[in-house]
């Protein structure tokens, strides 16, 4: 005997999904972008190593940011991923602030695309933009590395349950 058709699955509400991705500690990037749209930068947790053969990351960017039409013009682009004593450029870089302020905050080098890269990062990822695809609110950029920096070994910057925290010592 046949049954009705099943109800179909409510929609996952937006604020269970971010509630859930609140629970997932993940390291804290400024990422700089220079070049014909200007010079530009976010505070990004949605950064992730995809390949190192040919050594690529990819970093996911809110299409409705202001820095967005920045990052969509130019081919440049840096990972500057945090250490625990850059917790305020993670704040200047979270939104909301003029684009001088966010840069006047730090010490800057030109990477070979002209993206600017932080001087004292944990570690720098000097990047182009090889490929892009937009998945729903955002634009998933993968960027192929061209050029590493690391920085002294310091305690990382890390996001969790909505506030920074420094990660400071392995486990044993
Ligand atoms: N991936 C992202 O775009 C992302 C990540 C972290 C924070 N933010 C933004 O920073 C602000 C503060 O965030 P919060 O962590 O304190 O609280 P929140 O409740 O807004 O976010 C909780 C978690 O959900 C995820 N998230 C938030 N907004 C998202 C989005 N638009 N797309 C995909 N994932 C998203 C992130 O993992 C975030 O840490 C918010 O405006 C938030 O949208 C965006
Ligand atoms: C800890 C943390 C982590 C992230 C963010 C914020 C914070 C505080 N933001 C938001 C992003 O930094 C912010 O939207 C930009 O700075 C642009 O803001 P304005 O549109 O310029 O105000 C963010 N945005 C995004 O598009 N991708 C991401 O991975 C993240 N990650």
């Amino acid at each position: 005997m046949s049954s009705a058709v099943e109800p179909r699955r409510a929609a996952l509400a937006k604020r269970d999904f971010r509630d859930a991705m609140a629970r997932i500690g993940a390291a804290v990037h400024v990422v700089t972008t220079d070049g014909p749209g200007g010079r530009a930068g976010f505070t990004a947790s949605a950064v992730c190593s995809v390949s190192d053969e040919p050594p690529t990351l990819l970093v996911c960017l809110n299409r409705a940011a202001s820095v967005y039409p920045a990052f969509a013009a130019n081919e440049a682009l840096c990972v500057n991923a945090l250490g625990a004593h850059q917790q305020a450029l993670a704040d200047l870089f979270g939104g909301r602030t003029p684009m001088d302020e966010r840069f006047a905050a730090g010490r800057w080098a030109t990477g070979l695309g002209g993206a600017p890269v932080l001087l004292d990062a944990a570690a720098s990822f000097d990047c182009r933009i090889a490929q892009r695809s937009v998945v729903g609110t955002h634009e998933v950029m993968f960027c192929a590395v061209l050029a590493v920096t690391v920085g002294e070994a310091a305690h990382a910057l890390v996001y969790f349950e909505r506030r920074y925290h420094a990660l400071p010592t392995a486990m044993r």
